[in-house]
């Protein structure tokens, strides 16, 4: 079935990020895929400009998901099948740097995977093994032109090039592994990155994650542990930046788009699959036909 819109562009919003009220609905929709239903509706939003991106509120409505509930399969399929060939993707994080202060914003490169296995993460399993590039998780891209348009913010600064460890949580680290994460390198702290960067990889998705700091996580001694009451209050400046950003950086994503500056992303998971063809089952086959279609066909 022809899904009901074409929409390109896909915004996942993060804790405190849970509608974009300043830009006008258009429809709301809510796919059910075969792996199940997305976090919450996908709002289809008008730009002033006449754009459609649609927005989906990666812990539902009410925040009712915690990170390692998040239906993340769903989210990705679903926004795939509405078209969606790039992601920007919002989350609260907390600073492991003394230079990235609350409320300040980042833009990873790289994420060090600190999930438990816990959470489904792939959709190459059950009749057909596939294995996704990720060595840059993130597409550089869109990481640039998000860098461009660092001036939309209001006084917060864009940090480029940084590394994200995402954690499993729900509880936050202790004081030893916050240490532990500030000596491999790690920038900034986050439970929601994988495996949704990962299943949009596999998806044939660009996406890039925009960090919101909200706190300096545990490892700072002069100064209390995070919180969810520190997060909040950080949040409500952070979520009106994130608009700013989201706003300033959507005609050049479209332009991008246009000229077809994302074709990289498509094509590696046609020759992704190690399973001998012959031995790929149907039913997983049907599955994959809603998120890549034509390709195991
Ligand atoms: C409420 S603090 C922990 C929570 O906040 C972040 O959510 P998101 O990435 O969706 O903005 C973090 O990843 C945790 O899920
Ligand atoms: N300190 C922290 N650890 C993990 N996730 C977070 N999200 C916001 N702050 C966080």
């Amino acid at each position: 079935m022809a899904a009901p819109h074409d929409v390109k562009i896909g915004v996942i919003g993060g804790t405190g990020l849970y509608k974009l009220d300043h830009l006008e609905i258009v429809d709301e929709i809510y796919p059910d895929t075969p792996w199940g239903k997305p976090s919450s509706k996908i709002v289809i939003i008008s730009t002033h400009t006449g754009l459609k991106i649609a927005f989906l509120a990666r812990h539902g409505e009410g925040h009712i998901y915690n990170p390692s509930e998040i239906p993340s399969r769903a989210n990705i399929a679903a926004l795939k099948y509405i078209g969606v060939q790039v992601i920007i993707a919002f989350s609260a994080v907390g600073s492991l740097r003394e230079e990235i202060k609350p409320r300040d914003f980042v833009l990873p490169v790289q994420v060090i995977d600190r999930t438990k296995g816990i959470r489904p993460h792939t959709f190459f399993e059950n009749g057909i093994a596939g294995h996704a590039s990720f060595a840059d998780p993130f597409n550089e891209k869109l990481g640039k032109i998000i860098a461009s348009h660092a001036s939309a913010l209001d006084n917060a600064t864009l940090h480029l090039n940084k590394t994200l460890v995402c954690m499993e949580g729900p509880a936050f680290s202790t004081r030893a592994e916050s240490n532990l994460y500030r000596s491999w390198g790690c920038d900034v702290i986050n439970m929601s990155c994988l495996p949704e960067a990962k299943l949009a990889r596999e998806a044939e998705i660009a996406y890039q994650m925009v960090c919101m700091s909200t706190d300096y996580d545990c490892w700072k001694t002069d100064i209390e542990v995070v919180t969810v009451d520190t997060v909040i209050q950080n949040l409500r400046a952070n979520g009106e930046n994130a608009k700013k950003l989201l706003v300033a950086v959507l005609g050049d994503v479209e332009t991008a788009i246009k000229q077809d500056g994302f074709k990289d992303v498509r094509g590696p998971m046609k020759y992704a699959v190690i399973t001998d063809r012959g031995m790929w089952t149907e039913d997983a086959k049907k599955r994959l036909e809603y998120l890549l279609p034509g390709y195991y066909t």
